[in-house]
């Protein structure tokens, strides 16, 4: 079964996604009409996954601009303005929010009439859209050059169709092996304390006929090394010029457990997920979330009653225990402080 995770409907006037907290019990489609149940949607993580949120937060521009009631360009700028800042607001670390929000004001920075900036909003969103769909593409073709015949995978969260706007990134290459005819099996970390791993990936993995299970994140070094593995695949939610790569909590034990057992560990990198403004991973900003993501499971309380907790979202895995980064572009093998500045500077020259 082929879906998308997320659709801009015109002549509704709606963002279309799936709700992703209701999976993998039930598809439920959300029709969003205003930017404020779009900024909504991206803080709950009911759409949710880097170049999702960027996607999404396009959109809300658009939903924002369609609802104004503005009757002049600068009072529309200033409705889209107060619209930028709560979606700038919602999640701090994944980068294409930022960058999809940044084309977005550049483009109402351009507009010559309330008209054209209407227009040019939702064709800049549409193109946002229509690049996600394409840049996954091109990673997965990339990657098959590091998939050998048989391959045993691992991933950690999701980072499938549901968290980008067709393919995915890791995911979509694990699947793109599959269905190019590699023998393959992935190990999916079930990710906690959201669970994507188990809950996501191994629904999407399921659609396609994937061949996989869902092990506790703290397995995976031993079944690396029991089980054998042929290499790590991973999303980000923000890569920093020298290669520090963010992702979700989680993701630099997987790394660690890679580098001590000789396993290869590919990011996979859509550009504007890079963020050559960041130089290292420090600078980058790591969300906490709420301590009952981490007590409750489903609404039931596993914790201890009073129990003390900290629930950082993100890890930082160092340049230093990455393979490689596979963009659109390429495969930037380390040192990244240059193989990343010359696949910035392709897509800068539209190569
Ligand atoms: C292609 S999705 C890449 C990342 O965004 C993904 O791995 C991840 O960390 C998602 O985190 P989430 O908190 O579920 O939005």
């Amino acid at each position: 079964m082929a879906f998308r995770s997320i659709e801009w409907i015109e002549d509704k006037g709606v963002l279309r996604l799936i709700d992703q907290t209701r999976l993998p019990d039930t598809l439920v489609y959300l029709d969003l009409t205003d930017e404020h149940a779009i900024c909504d949607a991206i803080r709950d993580m009911k759409v949710r996954g880097a170049p999702a949120i960027g996607v999404a937060a396009a959109y809300a521009i658009v939903a924002a601009a369609k609802r104004s009631k503005a009757e002049s360009l600068k009072d529309l700028r200033e409705d889209l303005r107060a619209a930028d800042n709560s979606l700038r607001a919602s999640r701090p670390t994944a980068v294409n929010l930022f960058w999809a929000l940044d084309r977005m004001a550049r483009v109402i920075g351009a507009a010559t009439s309330m008209k054209s900036l209407r227009t040019s909003v939702l064709a800049e969103a549409r193109a946002i859209e229509a690049e996600d769909v394409a840049v996954n593409q091109a990673i997965s073709r990339y990657a098959m050059e590091v998939v050998p015949q048989r391959a045993t995978f691992f991933h950690h969260c999701n980072t499938g169709s549901l968290a980008t706007v067709d393919l995915g990134t890791a995911l979509g290459v694990i699947r793109t092996a599959h269905e190019s005819g590699h023998e393959v099996f992935a190990y999916l970390d079930e990710t906690r304390p959201r669970l994507q791993g188990a809950k996501l990936s191994a629904w999407e993995l399921m659609q396609y006929g994937v061949p996989h299970a869902v092990i506790v994140d703290g397995a995976a070094p031993h079944i690396m090394r029991t089980k054998g593995a042929d290499l790590c695949v991973v999303g980000c939610d923000r890569v920093a010029a020298n290669g520090d790569t963010a992702n979700k909590i989680g993701t630099y034990a997987l790394a660690l457990a890679a580098k001590d057992n000789g396993v290869p560990f590919y990011v996979c990198a859509p550009t504007s997920t890079i963020d050559m403004t960041t130089q290292t991973g420090e600078c980058i900003e790591i969300e906490t979330r709420d301590e009952g993501e981490i007590t409750h499971i489903n609404a039931v309380r596993v914790a201890a009653k009073g129990a003390g907790v900290y629930n950082p979202a993100f890890d930082v895995t160092p340049a230093r225990l990455i393979s490689g980064i596979i963009t659109e572009f390429g495969i930037a093998k380390p040192p990244f402080e240059d193989s990343l500045m010359r696949i910035m500077k392709d897509k800068h020259d539209g190569k």
